[in-house]
């Protein structure tokens, strides 16, 4: 067994596949399949994963592993197992599928140098540029004068070398430590010996004859209001020593977590947990799709079944969308499992997702809470795995891997004979109808537990505003509901439902749009800076006095962003005290906690965000949950608007009226009579789902076929549109008759980036060999992709349609 199959990386489609390594004779013992290695690759050193052991290759000449970069496996047997499931589910890259199981920190780094060889004299400017170094970074040529020929000729004399190297980005944190190395009679001699100047040292060594332990260095520091030359010295008088221990960086440090005990359930709460604690003593697996309106006590049940996983010594994984994770919701399990949770999302630091990673790693903790990349959490034994909100669509993942994180689960659960459980008030279609199939199991929680009524909504139109003369985008009664609201002291939470958190740039005079000359798309304004912003490439310019086009002065933004509305709000109720929350506010670690925790303490009256604030909220004096424009989502084009516009409005008016004040949504729109918006102001789910699938039934959308969006772009247009016309021309040879595929189609946005976008959609009920299809196209291209610049991205059920 002394050959390796290793999957290198390099994210191409031409090297999707193992290489055979020999492994030397000093790794031989140690290296297992889950590991990290360095590998020679043509010229360079890269990294790669061992996926296997064996005995014969059959190719001969094999070059060696030339390090090993972990001491312990990092993907286990399972994980190895899943990535390679997962690259093929979602046409991606092996390597691709392994690193987004894995902490950014374990990717590798690659750097690039250049060493000089020879000793006689270089040309003059290459002289300057080594300025008497052996090595210099790759990085200082590329700064340089120098012209690459010259350096290239001297490659070729064997003058200098390019080498390539690889760095683990891995950075442990490690604290300095110190202690006394004497026995106390010897320390006690010494500090008899110490010359009466010295009092510092005098004190520090009087402190360690009392306690023999190794103390934190920089709390000794403090304590004795001293510096490092103090110790320094007694260390080189061999009295003390210093050393260095690893400890993990815990982002939840300051926090302490009051200790919850488990509730009594209700009658539907228990019904509820029973199918599940069975699957769990009995190690079955089954879906179970927890249909609770808010309020009604999932996560209780989701605490308790964990209880049950931890008692058999097994360990559960829950996912919570990005956005919910705040400190309210990591409290509800550190308080119920205190150091047993780890917890994994993106507002950590590399070091800290790192650490946190290892804990579950290395077996210190049964429980991790995380966002979608949670899924891939190496446990060993999984007993559950839990999925809150399931219908986010921020559990699909929109970069390759285009996964979505409750495929995963579900495959996980059924390898370790565990039950999955979906929760949410308002389910996606997709997993409702698999419900309703009984291929899930479907729990309904039907009231909340405090038995308080859901908030009454009251839709108002605003067209008829309009005809009343009210031409802001507050309804008379949003106006005097939120100044009642706030004179009796309670609070309000104002929605403005909207993708973009910012306006665009119009000319009154000649109704010119400014857009980001790189993409199809307009910029948008950010007033405090005063600069129009691309979001899509991150292009920025200075607002313009003139119109670029026909140089009128009346040139100004548009649009209702969360900006232009906290203006309109402090004139219009100028008492009222506003906390903005987007995605402005909140781009800075902690500023999204610092907001709600004001809100909480009553520091302001009106918490006005985006969508961003509609989730897991629960603030007592909420009464009163305004949305400024419902329909805003429905123009979208996006199949799931409708989808997306119910569950939006079911989440945010479960903010309200949560503990004793009854709560009130007021919901504006222009299309009243639209069936989400009806819908979702009656909580009528099961009403909404039905007339939902008609449609999606009309128009063959999910989940009634499969779709597959393969997105072609380049920077020349036309080349894109004939790439994109020779695809759709060899899946239509290959695809069955029930089969449709839609376009080429230039992308909703049609350009990015300076790249002409088009694509086709595939919309299919059973395609067995599609995958297998796609993958030799994309060989096809092969050579355009790598030499031309060609993009061909395929999205297997996609969520982003534009
Ligand atoms: N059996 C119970 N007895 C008393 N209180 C309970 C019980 N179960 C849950 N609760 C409380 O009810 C409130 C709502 O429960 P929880 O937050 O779990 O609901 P949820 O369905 O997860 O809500 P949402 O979907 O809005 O996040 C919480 O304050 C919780 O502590
Ligand atoms: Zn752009
Ligand atoms: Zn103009």
């Amino acid at each position: 067994m002394n050959i390796a199959k290793v999957i290198v990386d390099v994210p191409a489609s031409s090297i999707n596949q193992t290489f055979d390594y020999k492994i030397p004779e000093r790794f031989r013992a140690m290296l297992l399949p889950g590991m990290r290695v360095i590998v020679p690759f043509g010229p360079r050193k890269i990294m790669g994963y061992v996926v296997k052991r064996v005995n014969e290759s059959s190719f001969d000449k094999l070059k060696e592993i030339a390090d090993v970069l972990d001491l312990t496996p990092i993907l286990t047997p399972e994980l190895l197992e899943l990535g390679k499931w997962l690259a093929e589910k979602t046409v991606s890259l092996y390597i691709t599928a392994f690193q987004a199981m894995l902490p950014q920190v374990l990717k590798a780094n690659y750097k690039k140098e250049l060493e000089r060889l020879s000793r006689e004299s270089l040309s003059a400017e290459l002289e300057a540029l080594f300025a008497g170094r052996d090595f210099i970074p790759y990085g200082a040529l590329e700064n340089s004068q120098v012209n690459f020929h010259q350096v290239q000729k001297a490659i070729q004399n064997g003058d200098i070398a390019v080498h390539y190297l690889v760095k683990s980005r891995v950075t442990k944190k490690y604290v300095t430590y110190l202690k006394p190395t004497r026995e106390v009679h010897l320390l006690e001699e010494a500090l008899q010996d110490m010359s009466g100047r010295a009092k510092k040292q005098q004190e520090l060594l009087a402190f360690f004859i009392n306690q023999s332990q190794a103390i934190e260095l920089n709390s000794v520091l403090k304590q004795f209001k001293t510096t490092r030359s103090t110790v320094n010295a007694l260390v080189d008088k061999g009295l003390l020593a210093t050393f260095k221990q690893e400890v993990y960086r815990n982002p939840y440090d300051d926090h302490t977590f009051e200790e919850t005990e488990a509730l009594e359930l209700t009658v539907e709460q228990r019904e509820a947990i029973e199918p599940i604690k069975q699957n769990i003593k009995e190690n079955a697996h089954d879906v179970f799709l927890l249909h609770g309106v808010t309020g009604s006590g999932k996560t209780e049940i989701y605490l308790q079944a964990i209880q049950d996983v931890i008692d058999k010594g097994e360990e559960a994984i829950v996912l919570v969308p990005e956005i919910s994770l705040t400190p309210q919701m990591v409290k509800r399990f550190k308080g119920r499992f205190g150091s047993n949770v780890a917890v994994l999302h993106s507002g950590l630091s590399n070091g800290e997702k790192y650490d946190e990673w290892r804990r579950v790693h290395r077996r210190e903790v049964q429980v991790v809470v995380g966002a979608r990349s949670a899924v891939f959490a190496p446990f060993e034994n999984l007993g559950i795995i839990i999925i809150d909100e399931e219908h986010e669509n921020s559990y699909k993942q929109e970069d390759q891997p285009r996964y979505h994180a409750r495929d995963v689960a579900v495959h996980r659960g059924a390898y370790h004979h565990c039950p999955v459980i979906l929760g949410s008030a308002t389910p996606a279609l997709e997993s409702y109808a698999r419900a309703h199939k009984a291929v899930y199991k479907l729990s309904s929680l039907t009231r909340r537990t405090n038995d308080k009524a859901m908030p009454d909504v009251n839709v108002v139109d605003m067209r008829k505003e309009l005809h009343a003369g009210n031409r802001s985008m507050f309804s008379r009664s949003l106006k005097e509901n939120m100044e009642k609201r706030i004179n009796r002291g309670e609070q309000v939470v104002l929605l403005l439902n909207r993708r973009g958190y910012s306006t665009f740039i119009m000319c009154r005079e000649c109704g010119h749009v400014r857009e980001c000359p790189h993409c199809d798309i307009a910029l948008t304004y950010h007033k405090y800076s005063n600069q129009l912003k691309c979001h899509y490439c991150s292009y920025e310019e200075p607002m313009p006095l003139y119109c670029p086009s026909c140089n009128s002065d009346l040139i100004r933004f548009f649009g209702t962003g969360t900006q232009r509305i906290e203006e309109a709000l402090t004139k219009l109720i100028p008492q009222a005290r506003v906390l903005r929350m987007d995605v402005d506010t909140t781009r800075r670690k902690g500023a999204h906690e610092k907001l709600l925790n004001q809100f909480a303490n009553k520091k302001a009256d009106i918490l006005l965000g985006t969508q961003m604030i509609a989730k897991g909220l629960d603030f007592e004096n909420v009464t009163l949950v305004g949305v400024l424009t419902a329909d805003s989502m429905l123009n979208l084009p996006d199949f799931r608007a409708s989808e997306k516009t119910f569950q939006l409005l079911t989440q945010v008016s479960g903010r309200a009226g949560r503990h004793d004040l009854p709560g009130e949504v007021i919901v504006q729109t222009y299309t009243p009579e639209h069936y989400s918006i009806e819908l979702a102001s009656r909580y009528d789910y099961w009403q909404f789902y039905q007339q939902e699938m008609q449609m999606r039934k009309k128009f063959q959308y999910p989940p009634y076929v499969f779709l597959a969006l393969i997105t072609i772009s380049h920077e020349n247009h036309v080349k894109a549109v004939q790439s994109t016309q020779q695809i759709v021309k060899s899946l239509w040879k290959h695809v069955r008759k029930e089969t449709v595929i839609l376009g080429p189609t230039p992308s909703p946005i049609a350009r990015v980036k300076d790249r002409y976008r088009y694509q086709c959609m595939i919309k299919y009920k059973h395609e067995p060999e599609l995958r297998t299809l796609i993958n030799k196209i994309n060989r096809q291209f092969a050579d355009e992709i790598n030499k031309h610049d060609l993009q061909i991205s395929v999205d297997m059920q996609p969520y982003q349609l534009m």
